[in-house]
């Protein structure tokens, strides 16, 4: 919600993409309960993605070494911490290229190894065996959340919203998110 509100033509292209794939088989009343419609929402996939390279909801994970270990050229003993960076990573310029650290959808056109050669280079969900067992279940849930809003409201960041993002469990913006929001069925705005 923030990201579509600091970008509107973002947010103009995703609902043009919503009400264009969820027209009924009249073509007109934009509407659609079924998950395969998902699979058409390109633009809001490539969205989301460049959302959680970002503001990834997790931005570190924790390993303890399980053995003493060799990781490219560093030793680690038995029972070390290592931190992986997952913010940080998601914004090498080295891995991302140079506009890493500017909202460039446009760069998953064609899926993250599109963006980046690195098969490990998006950890929104971690990877391996104790990657996220909910990564699908939560892009789903996402983009049918995010279809609902977009037909319905328009919406833009209140003068209100300071911009300081925090890791608390999660990444969540520290003093909430205020928007102002229209309802685009009835033009009616309110402040929430
Ligand atoms: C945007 C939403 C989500 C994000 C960004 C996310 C991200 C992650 C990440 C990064 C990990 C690895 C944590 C670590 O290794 O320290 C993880 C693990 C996990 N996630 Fe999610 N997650 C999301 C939603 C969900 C949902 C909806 C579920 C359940 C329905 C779920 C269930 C789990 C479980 C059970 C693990 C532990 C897996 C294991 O250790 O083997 N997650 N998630």
């Amino acid at each position: 919600m923030f990201l579509l509100s600091i970008y509107p033509e973002w947010q103009e292209k995703l609902r043009e993409e919503v009400l264009r794939e969820c027209r009924d088989d009249d073509g007109d009343a934009p509407y659609s309960n079924n998950i395969q419609v998902l699979g058409k929402f390109k633009l809001l996939s490539m969205f989301l993605l460049e959302t959680l390279r970002l503001y990834s909801p997790v931005p570190f994970l924790l390993r303890k070494t399980a053995s003493d270990t060799t990781l490219t050229n560093i030793k680690f003993r038995k029972g070390t911490m290592i931190t992986i960076p997952v913010m940080m990573l998601h914004r090498s310029k080295e891995i991302w290229g140079l506009d890493a650290d500017e909202f460039n959808p446009m760069r998953f056109e064609n899926g993250v190894l599109g963006a980046t050669n690195n098969t490990l280079a998006m950890l929104a969900f971690s990877c391996g065996p104790r990657g996220c067992p909910g990564r699908n279940y939560s892009m789903i849930e996402v983009q049918t959340v995010m279809m609902m809003i977009l037909r319905r409201f328009s919406f833009s960041l209140s003068s209100q919203y300071v911009h300081m993002p925090r890791n608390f469990i999660s990444l969540a913006p520290r003093y909430g998110l205020p928007l102002i929001v229209r309802n685009l069925l009835d033009g009616e705005k309110s402040d929430i």
